[in-house]
């Protein structure tokens, strides 16, 4: 049994998490952790895996205690940039039998939405992301957004593409969308949306859309059902749920 503790217990993908976990064969939930809560819980439940939904201003904290207690952890909160990975495998170094999983999009079909955008980039003279999200979520562009416009950008400097075209010179303030790595995201929030993506391609008298939609939160429990299962043989850093499928 895998004995698993859950930070953000009481938010919306923490509770279902909590649920997941304690339906899941081989799972144990043994700490159920929101605001407040001491982190001391988890060693005396004697958490192995914790899987952390919380806020991007708090999980760098939750982490280095993770880390720091040899407590492997499945991260489904947004707000890492290269500065905070650069930080983690600093820490890990400290503690290399342990194992952080920081998944930006734990649905499947999302990790490969990622994975199409990424192959169709280097075919095509335009791309913008448009990232569409229930209105209570707390950042922008959201992280899988983010994580698209980086594996593109990798996989069009890869291919020696030039810059994406765009003439304009006179705009209001966000109507182009925010620029991650020459790549223009726009976000949407909208009251009935949970997570949805779509990557726009465009060349020469042709357009490629890929989108994907998760219509509920359960579409993102088997990845981090996933995660908790596969992170305690992967120590290190991994980043994206992709390293814990077969997609060859
Ligand atoms: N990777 C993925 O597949 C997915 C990632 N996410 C990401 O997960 C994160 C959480 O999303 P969501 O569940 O919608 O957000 P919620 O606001 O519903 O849940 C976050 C919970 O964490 C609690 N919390 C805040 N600080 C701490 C702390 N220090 N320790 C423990 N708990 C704390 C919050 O309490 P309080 O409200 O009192 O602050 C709240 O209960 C976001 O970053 C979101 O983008 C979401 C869906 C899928
Ligand atoms: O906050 C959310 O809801 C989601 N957050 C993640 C993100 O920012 O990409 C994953 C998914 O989009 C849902």
């Amino acid at each position: 049994m895998i004995k698993v503790g859950v930070l953000g217990a009481k938010g919306r993908m923490g509770a279902l998490t909590c649920v997941a976990v304690e339906e899941a064969a081989g799972c144990e939930l043994v700490a159920q952790l929101d605001q407040g809560d001491s982190l001391d819980v988890l060693t005396e439940a004697g958490a192995e895996v914790v899987v952390d939904f919380t806020r991007p201003e708090v999980v760098m904290d939750n982490l280095a205690w993770c880390i720091e207690h040899g407590v492997h952890a499945v991260v489904g909160t947004t707000g890492f940039d290269d500065a905070r990975l650069a930080t983690l495998r600093d820490q890990l170094a400290k503690s290399p039998s342990t194992g952080v999983l920081i998944a930006p999009n734990f649905s499947i079909g999302a990790v490969l939405m990622m994975r199409f955008a990424a192959q169709a980039a280097q075919y095509y003279e335009s791309v913008e992301i448009i990232e569409l999200h229930h209105p209570d979520k707390v950042d922008a562009p959201s992280g899988t957004a983010r994580r698209t416009a980086e594996l593109i950008a990798d996989a069009r400097r890869e291919a020696g593409s030039g810059p994406i075209p765009d003439a304009t010179t006179t705009a209001l303030d966000g109507a182009r969308g925010a620029d991650v790595e020459g790549i223009r995201v726009h976000g949407v929030r909208l009251r009935g949306l949970i997570a949805h993506q779509e990557v726009l391609f465009g060349d020469e008298g042709e357009t490629l859309t890929i989108r994907h939609d998760s219509m509920a939160r359960v579409s993102f429990m088997a990845g981090v059902l996933l995660g908790v299962r596969r992170i305690g043989d992967a120590p290190g850093l991994t980043v994206g749920l992709e390293h814990f499928m077969d997609l060859s």
